[in-house]
């Protein structure tokens, strides 16, 4: 699904990740750790095509980023769901618009669209929060919405940048539970993550790969972990 071969990247001149290979397999889970700082959301972004790597080549769905023209990146974005960091929520619209936001941009708003919007609003649990503006919501809300609006396109793959960061533990645990049955639905996962208590929890749901950036490079953790 997404492939990664001999990748290097950085920003300006500075190598910040090399010889990076990897190859994400339909309805695999993976996790990705390491330092702040090492690279870990510019890894992400690799993977959706959102940074090109200045070395190697990175194919997604088959398709090398380099040569991708804006109809094969638009159709891209929308199997590959993405959970970011910091959610980037439009704070005047309304939860279930922002959820709703990759329907319109990307041209696929239909009137049956609503009924996924309800059933996606309360599989996440935030079915009384229809109305609600983003600053209204705890953390953990803002999360699950984050989450919600990464699944509306029912994405192939889903990439998530530290999606319990800002959560308490319960909570924590119910978005890896989402993240973990969404896995058994048949996706593809990886969560980019600090928090080494999650990947152990994980583990004995759900069989992950975990992968660690040092030294600028990727490597699979041990088993201790
Ligand atoms: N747009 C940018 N321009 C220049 N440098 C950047 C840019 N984005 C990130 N960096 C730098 O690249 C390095 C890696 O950043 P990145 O966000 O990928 O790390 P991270 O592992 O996700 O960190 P954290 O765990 O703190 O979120 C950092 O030193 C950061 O300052």
């Amino acid at each position: 699904m997404i492939e990664l071969d001999n990748v290097a990247y950085s920003y300006s001149g500075d190598a910040l990740l090399t010889d990076i290979s990897l190859q994400l397999a339909p309805g695999t889970f993976h996790f990705l750790t390491g330092p702040s700082g090492a690279g870990k959301t510019t890894f992400l972004k690799l993977c959706y095509g959102a940074l090109k790597p200045t070395g190697g080549s990175v194919h997604i769905f088959g398709d090398d980023v380099t040569e991708m023209d804006r109809d094969a990146v638009a159709y891209m974005r929308r199997r590959v769901g993405v959970v970011h960091q910091d959610c980037q929520f439009l704070d005047h619209l309304s939860v279930a618009e922002n959820v709703a936001l990759p329907l319109s941009v990307s041209g696929q708003a239909t009137p049956d669209q609503a009924e996924n919007l309800n059933e996606l609003m309360g599989w996440v649990g935030l079915q009384g929060k229809f109305d609600s503006l983003p600053p209204e919501l705890s953390g953990g809300e803002r999360q699950r919405a984050a989450l919600a609006r990464a699944l509306i396109l029912s994405p192939d793959v889903i990439l998530a940048d530290e999606p319990t960061g800002n959560v308490d533990w319960e909570m924590s645990q119910r978005l890896l539970r989402l993240l973990i049955e969404l896995n058994r639905m048949g996706k593809t996962v990886m969560i980019a993550t600090h928090d080494l208590g999650l990947i152990r929890a994980a583990k004995a749901h759900v069989q992950a790969r975990v992968l660690r950036i040092t030294n600028r490079t990727l490597q699979t953790a041990g088993a201790d972990l």
